[in-house]
């Protein structure tokens, strides 16, 4: 059976961990089609955010033209944007599909991925059109209240509660994975998410299928030992060497 396309729209991770490597596994290990738009190339390993290059605005707008015109896309997913130029482009090209949006201000060792102006085009531009929003606890209190659905990840405490606009609430609890390798969470949780909606579920089965998803990519692997840092989480469903 042909799989639905989810397109990511993201930035490149060297050390393999976050952005658009996590979103293209985390789409293959949940059965959907991943396609790409780079916003941004990162020299990132597990300890840090070393050098950012962002693409042009008029590069992502051709890649984005290139998958919009001939691919089915069932869903979006973005992650970080980097540039406010970059974030009403998407607004301007995604509104309409099932959106979900990744608020990406800053790496989990705290580099800054996103200035003000990006802020602003977030929540003036983006924002408003998206299916679903998944700020963690540091973009929820950012980005403040939001006129559409929101998950609140709950690093750590592995709650997550998913917010409508009306502010009624439902929470989901995984059972909690006690790890250092969980570079790539948000990341994993919001590709997931966008997957669990292109193959057609509502947004709580969707939400509470992602962060199952999630918690168990971090069980899996929490006791390996990869980078001098905190270490990815794992990407593979089935790692091992080929029978
Ligand atoms: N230690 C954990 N055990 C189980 N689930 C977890 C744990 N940490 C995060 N999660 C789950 O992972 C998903 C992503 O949440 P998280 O808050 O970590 O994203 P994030 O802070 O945006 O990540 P990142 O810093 O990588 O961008 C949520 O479903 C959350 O509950
Ligand atoms: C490329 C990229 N996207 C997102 C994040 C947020 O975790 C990161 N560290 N790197």
């Amino acid at each position: 059976m042909t799989p639905p396309v989810v397109l990511t729209i993201a930035a490149t991770d060297s050390g393999g961990g976050a952005g658009v490597a996590a979103d293209l596994a985390t789409f293959a290990a949940l059965g959907v089609h991943g396609a790409c738009v780079v916003t941004a190339v990162t020299a990132q390993d597990t300890l840090g955010m070393h050098a950012i290059h962002r693409v042009p605005p008029e590069v992502v707008a051709a890649q984005l033209n290139a998958v919009l015109g001939d691919l089915p896309v069932a869903a979006v997913k973005t992650g970080m944007l980097g540039d406010p130029a970059v974030v009403r482009l998407v607004a301007d090209r995604c509104h309409g599909l099932p959106l979900v949006v990744d608020p990406v201000l800053r790496a989990t060792t705290g580099a800054r991925l996103a200035d003000d102006s990006v802020v602003a085009a977030y929540l003036d531009a983006l924002l408003p059109g998206a299916t679903v929003v998944t700020p963690n606890t540091h973009e929820a209190t950012v980005l403040g209240p939001l006129p559409v659905p929101c998950v609140r990840t709950g690093s750590e405490t592995a709650v997550d509660v998913l917010v409508h606009p009306d502010g009624s609430t439902a929470t989901i609890a995984h059972d909690p994975v006690d790890t250092a390798n969980d570079h790539g969470t948000g990341c994993t949780f919001s590709a997931a998410l966008a997957a669990h909606l292109a193959h057609g579920r509502e947004l709580p089965d969707a939400t509470r299928l992602a962060g199952a998803f999630t918690a168990g990519q971090l069980r899996r692997g929490r006791h390996w030992n990869l980078g001098r840092g905190r270490g990815p989480i794992a990407h593979t469903t089935n790692e091992g060497a080929p029978a």
